[in-house]
C-alpha cells in the first residue's frame, strides 16, 4: 500500500471512532497499522494473546489489546520516509503554561524524592510531570507524520481507542524484543542535550542512575535466561538528547520462564520507576501531581506469528515445506509521549533522581525533554 493510502485508511478509522494503532519500529522504513473492526474494549492481564498491547505504568490497572484476530493489518510501502516532508523544527519551542508554579511544584517533588533517598526509603526514583500544550496542529495524523519524520531511530506511534483516548509518542527505549526464545532488552538512563557530538563525558550521577537499571535487569532475569550477555555502556542519541545505554540479551529458559513472567519481573524498570521497585512506585503514586496512566507503561506487538523462510534458495520446491512459524513480541517503554484531549496535548516527562541530583537541573532536564516533543506540535 502506498503511504498516502495508508494515511487515508487510518484517518478514516479515526473519523469512524474505531480503535487502531499505527507505528514504525526503530530504524525500519515501513509503517504498520492494526485497524480493529469493532469498538470493543479488549483487555489483557497475562499477555498471552496475539495483537498490539498498550499497558499502563501500574499493571494493576487495565492493559488494552487490539487483537490480531479482530483487526486488519495494513503495511505501507518501504519508500515511506521519502514521502514524509522533512523540516527543521529546531528553532521552535513554546512557552510553558503557568511556568512559575509548574516549576515550583516539580522542584519541591524532586526535593521530597531526594529526602526519601537520604532516609533510605529507596536509592533511585523517577519523578515526572504532565504539561498541557495548546494545539495549533489539531489533526493527530499530521502530528504522527511529523513524529515519523523527526525520529527515525525511535519507536513512533499513534494509538486510539474511543473508550480510552488518543496517545502519540516517539520512544527511544525498548522494554523487550523476543523472537521464539531469543531475548533482547536495554538499560537506558541518564540524559544530556545533544550538541553535535556523541563523544561526551558523563558525570558520576548519570553513570550511577544507569547502572542501577542494568543491575536491576540482570538480577531479575538471571534465572530466566541462558547465555546472558551484557554489553559495555554506550552513548545513544535520541532526537536532540543523549542517553546512556547497555544492551542485554540471552536465550529464554522455557522451564523457568514465560513472556508473562518476564514482563512482570521487568516492568516498571528503574529507568521509569526506581529501586527498590515497590517503594519507589508507592512514592510516585502518592506524590506526583497527576496520574501517569499509560506514560511509562509499555506498548507494542504481542505474540505475533511470523512466517519465516528457512531456505531462500529452494523457492521452487513446494513452498510451505520451507517456512517455519516464529512468535515475536516487540515492546517499548512509553516515553516521550503525549495524550491528545480536546484541543490540548498533554505531554509527559520525567527524570531519574538519585542522591546526587540537583533539583534545578532535574527541572531543566524535563524542559529539554518536553521541547523535543513540542517541536512536532507546531
Ligand atoms: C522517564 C523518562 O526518561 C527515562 C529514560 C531515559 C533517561 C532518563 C533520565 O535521564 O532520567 C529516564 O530514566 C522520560 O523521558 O520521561
Amino acid at each position: 500500500m502506498i503511504f498516502s493510502d495508508f494515511l487515508e485508511r487510518i484517518q478514516e478509522q479515526l473519523t469512524q471512532e474505531l480503535p487502531f494503532v499505527a507505528y514504525r519500529k526503530p530504524k525500519e522504513s515501513n509503517v504498520q497499522s492494526f485497524l480493529q473492526v469493532d469498538s470493543i474494549l479488549h483487555k489483557t492481564t497475562e499477555f498471552l494473546e496475539s495483537g498490539f498491547v498498550l499497558a499502563p505504568f501500574n499493571l494493576e490497572e487495565m492493559s488494552v489489546l487490539i487483537p490480531s484476530e479482530s483487526s486488519e493489518l495494513i503495511i505501507s510501502d518501504e519508500d515511506t520516509l521519502e514521502e514524509i516532508e522533512s523540516r527543521d523544527y529546531s528553532n521552535k519551542s513554546s512557552e510553558i503554561i503557568n511556568e512559575v508554579s509548574v516549576k515550583k511544584n516539580h522542584i519541591s517533588l524532586v526535593e521530597k524524592g531526594i529526602e526519601a533517598i537520604q532516609e533510605n526509603v529507596f536509592s533511585k526514583v523517577v519523578l515526572s510531570r504532565e504539561e498541557p500544550v495548546l494545539l495549533t496542529e489539531k489533526n493527530p495524523i499530521q502530528i504522527f507524520k511529523k513524529l515519523l519524520a523527526s525520529y527515525p531511530t525511535a519507536f513512533v506511534y499513534v494509538w486510539y481507542h474511543p473508550k480510552v483516548g488518543l496517545w502519540l509518542g516517539a520512544t527511544p527505549e525498548t522494554l523487550l524484543q523476543i523472537e521464539n526464545r531469543e531475548f533482547k532488552t536495554m538499560a537506558l538512563a541518564g540524559t544530556k542535550v545533544y550538541k553535535g557530538t556523541t563523544d561526551v563525558v558523563w558525570e558520576a550521577k548519570e553513570l550511577e542512575e544507569q547502572q542501577i537499571v542494568t543491575n536491576f535487569i540482570v538480577s531479575n532475569l538471571e534465572n530466566q535466561l541462558q547465555a546472558l550477555k551484557v554489553s559495555k555502556v554506550e552513548t545513544a542519541k535520541a532526537g536532540t538528547l543523549l542517553h546512556l545505554k547497555t544492551h542485554i540479551s540471552g536465550r529464554i529458559n522455557m522451564e523457568a520462564s514465560s513472556l508473562t513472567r518476564i514482563i512482570k519481573s521487568l516492568h516498571p524498570t528503574p529507568a521509569v520507576c526506581g529501586m527498590p521497585k515497590e517503594a519507589a512506585k508507592s512514592f510516585i503514586m502518592e506524590n506526583e501531581h497527576y496520574k501517569r496512566d499509560f506514560y511509562t507503561g509499555f506498548l507494542g506487538e504481542l505474540n505475533l506469528k511470523k512466517e519465516v523462510s528457512r531456505n531462500a534458495n529452494r523457492r521452487n520446491v513446494e513452498n510451505h515445506a520451507y517456512f517455519s512459524i516464529k512468535t515475536a513480541s516487540n515492546l517499548f517503554v512509553n516515553l516521550r509521549c503525549m495524550q491528545i484531549k480536546n484541543n490540548e496535548a498533554l505531554l509527559y516527562i520525567g527524570g531519574g533522581i538519585t542522591d546526587g541530583s540537583n533539583p534545578i537541573k532535574e527541572w531543566e532536564e524535563t524542559v529539554s525533554k518536553s521541547e523535543t516533543m513540542k517541536k512536532v506540535l507546531q
